[in-house]
């Protein structure tokens, strides 16, 4: 296992609100954070099959293209009664045609899927989100971080904080969607705390234990 040895980390994201949220999850830590967007860094494709796949193809393009440490997240919502889906391919069910993304559209498809297979009841729409972070480093070598939060999905979507799919997860065992959390409520954690709430915050405790602490 290798630690960081840079006080410089490139998010290799081009998503908005995950770049948002890993650099809110990152700068208390004293680390100047720059993303593959804002670099203009092209988007390798997501031609893997598992999210540890997909985020290794991400980190390794950033480190190769800027010479620096990168971290990349790749996520997803799984839902059991949907066979896991849209897992892996959660991004690509808010793609319209043109390439542009739509993500009231991509929930209502889930909810549509659900209805279709009968799974109204909240035990019956039971489902994750998972976070694999991937730091890699410019010659190659990765580390790997995976968290998951249980939940269910709900409808219709509530609130209008967060991002991509927030409005239909309610994590297990409150009455609120991360949709209608702040973002500190939705990370569950700060650097020390023993516990973290999403999935992204639980793969960032163990990406900070990991790599960051001696
Ligand atoms: O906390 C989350 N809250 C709501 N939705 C979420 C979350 N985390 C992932 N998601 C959904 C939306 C995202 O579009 C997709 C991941 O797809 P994924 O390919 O990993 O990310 P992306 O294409 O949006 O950005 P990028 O690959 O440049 O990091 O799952
Ligand atoms: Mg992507």
């Amino acid at each position: 296992m290798r630690k960081l040895d840079t006080k410089t980390i490139i998010v290799a994201s081009h998503n908005a609100g995950k770049i948002r949220e890993i650099a809110e999850l990152i700068g208390p830590l004293g680390f100047s954070a720059k993303s593959a967007a804002e670099l203009k860094f092209e988007e390798p494709e997501e031609t893997g099959t598992t999210f540890e796949e997909n985020a290794a193809i991400k980190a390794l393009a950033s480190a190769r293209a800027s010479g620096l440490p990168s971290l990349s997240d790749d996520s997803g919502l799984v839902i059991d009664a949907l066979d896991g889906a849209p897992g892996v391919y959660t991004a690509n069910w808010a793609e319209r045609e043109d390439g542009s993304r739509d993500f009231q559209m991509a929930m209502e498809k889930v909810e549509k899927a659900l209805a279709d297979r009968g799974a109204i009841k909240p035990e019956e729409r039971s489902c994750r989100f998972v976070s694999v972070l991937c730091l890699a480093w410019p010659d190659g070598h990765t580390e790997m971080f995976r968290g998951e939060v249980e939940g269910t999905v709900v409808w219709p979507p509530r609130g209008t904080q967060g991002f991509g799919y927030d409005p239909v997860f309610q994590p297990q065992g409150y009455d609120i969607t991360f949709g209608e959390m702040s973002s500190d409520q939705k990370h569950g954690w700060r650097p020390g705390d023993a516990e973290a709430l999403s999935h992204r915050a639980r793969a960032f405790k163990r990406f900070v234990e990991t790599c960051l602490e001696a």
